[in-house]
């Protein structure tokens, strides 16, 4: 049995993996890990370098050998197009590994969307085309509120692209259409065969991408960890 972490800027998920199955964890803490005899313990993690050798001490899981798994510029016939290939977010590079296992060279187009929405498009060659990093849902949010005097207002569900009459409900629903116009505009200049979607306001999002063939899965970036785990 393996533990898989993906650690993001905003939260740590984390699912098993035993023969080629995952199952998601909601609670990862020394107490709900210790009866299990780990055999390894593979990391993906945007966050900064401190924070693993202190999730290793919180998990106690010191004795469990880590893998920090980093960007490459090629693996498993897919290749990435960054030319400081490590700079590509591990997450991102994962994402993709992960989504030429569910469909192998086929266009696709892969977001993430997580504290930042990350959009990337994989060829039928399965080379990495690039991609566009932009905030959030939350993030637009943030951005809004943090840099101006009289938008006193709190990052909220966004639920509706309806116009909003008030400050709250235009700064939400602002937020949304801001993330799905991006996505439809993404998708406009380069259409694929899949658009792949992953990363804690994906569900949200699927709702209002209903006419654009989205396919939503939540272990995206576990299926890229599990091939280093196979190979
Ligand atoms: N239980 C949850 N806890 C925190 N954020 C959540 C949760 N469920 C959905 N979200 C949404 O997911 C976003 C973070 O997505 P996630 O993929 O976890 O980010 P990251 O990988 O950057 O840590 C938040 O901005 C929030 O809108
Ligand atoms: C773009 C990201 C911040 C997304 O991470 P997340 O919002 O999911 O936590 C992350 O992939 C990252 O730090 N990337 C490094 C820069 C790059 O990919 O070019
Ligand atoms: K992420």
């Amino acid at each position: 049995m393996y533990l898989l972490l993906d650690v993001g800027n905003t939260r740590t998920k984390a699912v098993t993996y035993h023969n080629g199955q995952f199952r998601p964890l909601t609670e990862v803490t020394a107490e709900t890990l210790k009866d299990e005899a780990w055999q390894g313990v593979y990391v993906a993690s945007v966050a900064a370098e401190d924070k693993i050798s202190l999730l290793k001490q919180k998990l106690e899981l010191g004795h469990v050998p880590w893998h920090l798994l980093r960007s490459e510029a090629s693996a498993f016939s897919v290749t990435n197009c960054y030319q400081m290939p490590e700079k590509l977010g591990v997450d991102r590079w994962l994402a993709l590994l992960g989504a030429a296992t569910l469909f192998v060279n086929t266009d696709l187009l892969i977001i993430d969307a997580g504290t930042a929405l990350t959009l990337d498009w994989l060829n039928d060659k399965q080379q990495h085309e690039g991609g566009w990093i932009i905030p959030g849902v939350r993030l637009q949010q943030e951005a809004v509120i943090s840099n101006t005097a009289k938008v006193q207002s709190r990052p909220g569900e966004a639920n509706s692209l309806r116009l909003g009459n008030d400050t709250h409900s235009c700064v939400e629903n602002g937020a949304l259409a801001a993330v799905t116009g991006a996505i439809r505009l993404a998708w406009q200049l380069r259409p694929a065969k899949h658009l792949l979607l992953t990363g804690g306001d994906a569900e949200k999002l699927t709702t209002y991408l209903t006419d654009l063939p989205v396919y939503h899965d939540p272990l995206l970036i576990f299926r890229g960890v599990a091939r280093y785990i196979n190979s």
